[in-house]
């Protein structure tokens, strides 16, 4: 479903990706993990269409991203691709039904099939009651779920998460972990996460080991 060949980036001196290759198939939760600077981020900005390679190739569905500009390359992106950052990244001024409903609209579809689903996605991660609050309003882990809620709302082919539960305490950080399981078992939803949380890197399909820009073990 994704998959990439011997990609290499490099920041000025820096070379911080050595040819990495990676195949994610459809419904597989896979941990990226490795020690600070590995390369880990890097890696998911470049996969997820956020940042470009020097090299390589990036393959999902079948279309090689890489060769996508402009325009093409953001409503690509916005369709086939969610995303869940450690700081939610959600926007302070609207509501949390709004921010979920953000990236449809983006898509073209019609306001009120985006508004039906981001209520149904909303109701569905526990948030029924709360979502007219906007950010500020809501703890941690309201506001996580939100940020999922929202790389849901395109039925995204994979959702990349960096570092999601590293703001979150261990229980809020658990019930995000059970969510992504719960995901994958209604929508056989993927997932790529990039993680310092063993805990989470173990109950994943697949854990990939980053070490100095490359990939250096697989199946845990
Ligand atoms: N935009 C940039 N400009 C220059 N150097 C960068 C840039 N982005 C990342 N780097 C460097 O590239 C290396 C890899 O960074 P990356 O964020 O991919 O590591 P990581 O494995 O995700 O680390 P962490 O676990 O600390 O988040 C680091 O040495 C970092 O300082």
């Amino acid at each position: 479903m994704l998959s990439c060949k011997q990609i290499t980036k490099q920041y000025g001196n820096l070379q911080v990706l050595k040819g990495v290759d990676l195949e994610i198939a459809k419904g597989e939760i896979v941990s990226l993990v490795g020690s600070s600077g590995a390369g880990k981020s890097t890696l998911l900005h470049i996969l997820g269409t956020l940042d470009e390679a020097d090299a390589g190739q990036v393959l999902l569905n079948n279309v090689q991203v890489d060769k996508l500009k402009g325009n093409a390359l953001a409503a690509f992106r916005n369709k086939h691709i969610g995303f869940v950052f450690q700081f939610h990244h959600l926007l302070p001024e609207f509501t949390a039904l709004e921010n979920v409903c953000i990236p449809g609209w983006l898509g073209n579809k019609k306001k009120k099939e985006v508004e039906t689903r981001a209520m149904e996605l909303l109701a569905m991660l526990g948030l029924k009651e709360r979502m007219h609050n906007k950010p500020s309003e809501l703890s941690g882990g309201e506001q996580q779920r939100v940020a999922v809620a929202r790389a849901l709302i395109n039925n995204p082919d994979i959702i990349m998460a960096d570092e999601p539960t590293g703001n979150l305490d261990s229980t809020h950080a658990r019930e995000l972990h059970q969510l992504f399981f719960d995901l994958r078992k209604q929508f056989n939803q993927t997932f790529l996460i990039v993680t310092h949380n063993e805990e989470l890197a173990a109950q994943c399909d697949r854990t990939v080991h980053m070490k100095d820009g490359r990939i250096v073990a697989g199946v845990n």
